[in-house]
């Protein structure tokens, strides 16, 4: 379902990173490691259509992300991606039901509040609603972050060091969260860390090791 052929980025300072090529069925959860630095949120940003590579190309369910012009990739990228941040980057002035209406939006997709309860009490948050972002724990914060990303049921969901800011006891909640909730509406899953607890938590799925500036190694654990 997600496919990458010879992508490289090069950012203004000239620094250009090169990637080999990486192929996920359906439903697989995938764990990209690597330590700081080593382009671990810059192939995700190119995964989840936020980051125009320099040359090759990213495919999600057939469709060639950078052949869309961007409005149309914005619309596929609410329709079939979900993005789980470092930070939840919520909007303040908005309760965790409107950040949820607002993602529904984005993707042109009707107001669903029946969706929106569910993915919310999936993560137990649903009483959390008509809270506003300042009102809430960092972890309270995160799992609307994945409420977000979960909201229109993607096809994948991708989440960037989304245990970084958290205890161990919140790390453990959200990765397991993660898994369960990809798991049970069938998307595929890519965790981008360099989180012990998560490689513990995750010892049964499939890894992608970035070494400094490129993937070099590509191991699958049974
Ligand atoms: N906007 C930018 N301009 C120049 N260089 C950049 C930019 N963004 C990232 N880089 C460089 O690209 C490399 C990879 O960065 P990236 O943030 O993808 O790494 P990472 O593995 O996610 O790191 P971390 O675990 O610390 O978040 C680094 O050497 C970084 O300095």
């Amino acid at each position: 379902m997600l496919q990458t052929s010879l992508l490289t980025k090069t950012f203004a300072n000239g620094t250009t990173l090169r990637f080999p090529d990486w192929k996920v069925a359906r439903g697989e959860q995938w764990l990209l490691l690597g330590e700081s630095g080593s382009g671990k949120t810059t192939l995700l940003h190119l995964l989840g259509g936020l980051l125009r590579p320099a040359s090759g190309r990213v495919t999600v369910n057939g469709t060639d992300l950078y052949a869309l012009p961007s409005r149309t990739l914005d619309r596929f990228r609410g329709r079939h991606i979900g993005i789980v941040f470092q930070q939840p980057h919520l909007i303040r002035s908005m309760t965790v039901e409107e950040n949820l209406l607002l993602a529904q939006s984005f993707a042109g997709i009707g107001k669903d509040v029946v969706r929106i309860r569910e993915v919310l009490n999936a993560l137990d948050m649903d009483h959390k609603r008509r809270a506003y972002p300042q009102e809430l724990s960092q972890g309270q914060a995160q799992r609307v972050g994945i409420a977000r990303a979960l909201v229109n049921r993607p096809a994948l969901l991708l989440a960037d060091e989304p245990t970084s800011s958290l205890d161990n006891r919140n790390a453990d909640a959200v990765i397991r969260l993660l898994s369960d909730l990809a798991a049970s509406q069938g998307s595929t899953l890519i965790i981008s860390t360099h989180d012990d607890r998560v490689k513990e938590a995750f010892f049964r799925d499939f890894m992608f090791e970035l070494h400094h500036e490129r993937i070099s190694d590509q191991l699958e654990k049974s």
